[in-house]
């Protein structure tokens, strides 16, 4: 079969074309957090025009377990979910529209980000809130990046040769967004995003996890209004607002590199969060097998990688620089060490078209 997969990152726009389980062509469009402008959906969406199906990466898909055959109805219930991923949903909406209306007669499936995380532990999805908030089970943990996790749990599973029903992961994906999840036996046991990708370490230019209580503060001191709390969090926080840069990391070092303060704390306060985020979710599960960093910036920046790892061997890892500097899917840890750690690329592709196969194979089937 062969698959239009298209995955509207908060920095990027992806597509590939994926034909039986293997891609056979990309393209990418840089957005940088800005909002996707009506050229580069038709780019993407019209990539490669001879098709059996378009899938598309939509980040919420609310409980949603299983991905979904696009139609009005779908794509207004997701429009709905906007609020909760304003960097992402949108964009996704917006491309599957125009996916339909291109390709009138080849389905389109939206693969969700959230439902790899669906069974997350109650524990663990559980906001300390007021009962009759949480009662209804809609304010609670959702979980992103669910699909760059799906593929790190077999990928990872494959080539260290692990029993996929007992498999103790941690999954690092940083890219713009930036979220760990402990993943045991192929299921989410604890994941740093909740309620909105918003939760968690610092980002490009989200901030991540802040004492409410501040945020608190700023809004009444300021008369700061919800939207305007929110385009602070989402758009000028994390590495972008920390250093007066855009966020994206090739920014931030060169900044660093000039020698700028405000650049090298930023550095330091993502890290650190980081590792502080990765101490956390492990703590789910029994022991570690292996840590995978993975997003564009574990592909592209193995300094970064290597200066993160350095400061996780509380958790037994330990990378190899040689091995790190390398390239393509590897393992960066010594042999013989008992926490293998691994770079591999995001493969949300590849995730995407077997979802759309999986639904289309399904809908046929009955
Ligand atoms: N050569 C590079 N060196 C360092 N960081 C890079 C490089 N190329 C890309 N990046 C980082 O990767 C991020 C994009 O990651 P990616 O996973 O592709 O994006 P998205 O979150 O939009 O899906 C950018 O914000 C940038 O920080
Ligand atoms: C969920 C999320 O933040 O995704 P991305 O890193 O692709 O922006
Ligand atoms: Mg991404």
């Amino acid at each position: 079969m062969r698959v239009l997969t298209l995955n509207p990152g908060s920095s990027s726009v992806k597509a590939a074309l994926v034909v039986d389980g293997t891609a056979v062509g990309w393209s990418a469009w840089e957005t940088n957090g800005s909002t996707v402008d009506e050229r580069t959906i038709a780019d993407a969406v019209g990539r490669w025009r001879e098709v059996d199906a378009v899938a598309v990466r939509f980040v919420h898909g609310g409980s949603r377990r299983e991905p979904a055959l696009v139609d009005e109805e779908l794509l207004d219930a997701l429009e709905r979910l906007g609020r909760f991923a304003p960097l992402h949903q949108p964009q996704s909406v917006a491309i599957a529209r125009a996916a339909r209306n291109v390709y009138r007669a080849t389905p389109v499936v939206a693969c969700f980000d959230t439902a790899f995380h669906v069974d997350l532990p109650e524990a663990a999805a559980h906001y300390p809130l007021p009962r009759e908030w949480t009662r209804q089970g809609r304010l609670r943990r959702y979980g992103f990046h669910g699909l760059s996790c799906q593929y790190v749990a077999r990928r990872a599973v494959a080539m260290l040769d692990l029993d996929p029903a007992v498999a103790r992961l941690v999954c690092c994906h940083l890219g713009a967004g930036v979220s760990v999840t402990a993943i045991h036996g192929g299921r989410g046991v604890d994941t740093s995003m909740g309620f909105t990708p918003l939760e968690g370490p610092a980002m490009a230019t989200r901030s991540g996890t802040v004492d409410p209580g501040l945020l608190l503060y700023v809004m009444e001191a300021a008369s700061m209004s919800p939207a305007g709390m929110a385009d602070a969090l989402y758009r000028r926080s994390g590495l972008a607002g920390m250093s007066g840069t855009s966020g994206d990391l090739r920014e931030v070092r060169a900044a660093v590199k000039a020698g700028e303060p405000d650049a090298v704390l930023a550095l330091e306060v993502y890290l650190h969060r980081l590792r502080r985020e990765i101490g956390g979710v492990a703590m789910s599960l029994p022991r570690l097998d292996a840590i995978v960093f993975t997003g564009g910036v574990a592909e592209h920046c193995p300094e970064l990688v290597e200066r993160l790892a350095d400061g996780l061997r509380l958790l037994g890892i330990v990378v190899d620089p040689a091995r790190c500097a390398g390239t393509g899917d590897r393992v960066i840890s010594p042999d013989g060490v008992s926490v293998a750690s691994m770079v591999l690329m995001a493969r949300e592709d590849l995730e995407l078209a077997r979802g759309a196969e999986r639904t289309l194979t399904h809908a046929r089937t009955g």
